[in-house]
């Protein structure tokens, strides 16, 4: 009787897990089920054996658990031959080249991060393994085709982002990670507002202040040796707080890292090598005692979105755009203190790490190649008056200086990966390949920065590429580091600003070279790719010039 019974119970989990593939998880996405399927999976056996330990005569443990073991088994076993089958054989992706690994799940794209979390270098490798369109996920592609980056971002495109993004919002939104094309176009007119170039200007005199205090800590250590990245981080955290909460992090004045910028690096660390499997982040969130950085500066996040409620600034920040909508609307989205809490955070997270980047890697440069300094040089001597009333708009004419910042972000994009973007049901054609519909895919753009069809010497920072020598760029369309589209970077003029202000001064006013023992490789090698690049150390010495 009991043979019997536990060949029903095999044929019953075989069933039920087919079906349950079938008929639930081939369609649509379940990320956001994440935590109700684990607890599914967890529960259900132990259902079962409650169950069927009522329904035996004698109370056998044993009986109950050879059952439990049998349908339990049986069922796993079949869900995941049934999914393992579909996806290496029957998938839409079926035909696109890739580790065969990756047709079935992404665990081993995860375990190849793992060690060193570049993402965008795996990318880079299966480019030049497989070819411009590669299968990296069951159902995941990542491409270098030139011309993907207008279809799949471009202003026309019907591509929507991936669930990525709602993984990494979990439970809040903001403008950046919300996936409704129509509550991010509300909340962007909101956001565009924010920069228009009246804005702007009023933002000048908060950016010329941060590089003042920036310059003061080089010139209390002029000539000793100083850690490039942790600077220039402090620079863009310490701007983007004053931005997003009126009230500076204050890392420029005394020199230390604030407690709750460790905390939110801490907690983005590992986005670099789970990113392929975003839903574990629900997971995250909804088990008590994980995800404890993130969630405490959450916590911060509200004290000083609260505390800047009941400030009002000399001159607008950011802030003030959301507070006016909030005020002035009566949309619904603008009155949601989760937009205003995750909008704010925004700020903070989109505008620091990507500006660090970019600063410490154009110093890398500039500390590298004594020509392409003096050359910098050269031309900011010839026009740039620092503290005068045009000295933002002389900056933004200055050919060599925007080669430089063009040349670092197109060899070191801060979003080196790509963002993740899903192909509308119809699928999308990207020049003769079709891709099908609801396929997560991205353009990663340290590849598309290095392609030999659209730069000459791609591996060489050549920045006059970007002005004298105009034919070293091949196609200009694939040099899209602030995205484009819908949802490109709304901060990229006061970025820009940024960069620009902070450059010329040092350059200006520095002689900029590697401090004795470093020559960039750890800032190369061991920098991680965390969405945004997280960076090692670069020492550098800044040394006032002489004049
Ligand atoms: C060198 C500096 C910067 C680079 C390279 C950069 C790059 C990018 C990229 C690639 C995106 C698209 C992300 C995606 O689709 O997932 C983006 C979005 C965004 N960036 Fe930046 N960014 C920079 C600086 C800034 C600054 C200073 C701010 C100021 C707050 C900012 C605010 C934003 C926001 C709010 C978005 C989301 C826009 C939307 O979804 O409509 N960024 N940025």
């Amino acid at each position: 009787m009991a043979t019997l019974k536990l060949e029903v119970v095999a044929l019953v989990g075989t069933a039920l897990g087919i079906a349950s593939h079938l008929g639930y998880f081939i369609h649509g996405e379940h990320h956001m089920q994440a935590t109700r399927i684990a607890a599914f999976f967890f529960i259900a056996p132990l259902l079962l054996f409650i169950l069927t330990l009522r329904d035996i005569d004698g109370n056998s443990y044993i009986e109950a658990g050879k059952i439990t073991a049998v349908g339990t088994a049986s069922y796993f076993t079949a869900l995941s031959t049934s999914i393992l089958i579909y996806r290496a054989f029957f998938h839409p992706l079926r035909r696109f080249p890739g580790p065969f690994s990756a047709k079935l799940s992404k665990i081993t794209h995860v375990l190849r991060i793992a060690k060193d979390s570049k993402n965008y270098l795996l990318n880079e490798q299966m480019f030049y393994k497989y070819g411009e369109f590669v299968r990296t996920g069951p159902n995941e592609l990542i491409t270098n085709s030139p011309e993907a980056v207008s279809v799949v971002l471009g202003i026309s495109s019907k591509c929507t982002k991936a669930p990525w993004y709602e993984c990494v919002s979990y439970p809040n939104t903001s403008l950046h990670l919300t996936r409704s094309r129509l509550e991010h176009d509300k909340r962007r007119k909101i956001w565009d507002r924010g920069f228009s170039a009246k804005a702007l200007r009023a933002y000048e005199h908060r950016v010329t202040g941060f590089t003042d205090d920036l310059i003061s800590q080089l010139n209390s250590h002029s000539g000793e040796p100083v850690n490039a990245s942790r600077w220039m981080n402090y620079y863009a955290f310490d701007m983007m707080g004053d931005m997003a909460f009126g009230k500076s992090f204050d890392m420029l004045k005394t020199g230390e890292k604030h407690d709750t910028i460790e905390l939110l690096q801490e907690g983005m660390a590992p986005l670099g090598v789970i990113t392929p499997i975003p839903w574990i982040l629900i997971l995250f969130q909804d088990i008590p005692g994980l995800s404890a950085g993130p969630k405490k500066f959450l916590k911060y996040l509200l004290e000083q979105v609260a505390a800047r409620k009941q400030r009002t600034p000399d001159s607008p920040d950011l802030f003030s755009w959301l507070i006016d909508a909030e005020k002035q609307s009566n949309d619904p989205i603008h009155k949601d203190p989760r937009w205003l809490n995750g909008d704010c955070g925004l700020i903070v997270v989109a505008g620091s790490d990507t500006t660090t980047a970019t600063l410490t890697h154009i110093f890398y440069h500039l500390a590298r190649s004594g020509e392409v300094f003096s050359k910098l040089r050269k031309e900011l001597d010839s026009f740039y008056k620092p503290g005068s009333e045009s000295e933002f708009r002389d900056l933004q004419e200055a050919t060599y200086l925007n080669g430089v910042i063009n040349e670092a972000l197109r060899i070191h994009p801060p979003v080196p990966g790509g963002v993740l973007r899903v192909t509308p049901p119809e699928g999308i054609t990207i020049g003769t390949t079709f891709i099908p519909g609801n396929v997560t895919i991205s353009t990663p753009a340290y590849s598309l920065g290095r392609l030999e069809s659209c730069y000459e010497n791609p591996s060489e920072f050549i920045p006059e590429r970007w002005g004298e020598k105009p034919e070293m760029v091949r196609d200009k369309g694939v040099f899209v580091p602030f995205s484009v589209g819908p949802y490109s970077c709304v901060g990229k003029q006061l970025a820009l600003m940024e960069l620009r202000n902070v450059i010329a001064r040092i350059v200006t006013e520095f002689d900029v070279k590697f401090a004795p023992g470093e020559d960039g490789t750890a800032l190369l090698e061991k920098s991680t790719d965390t969405f945004t690049i997280a960076l090692a150390p670069l020492m550098l010495v800044f040394t006032k010039r002489e004049v």
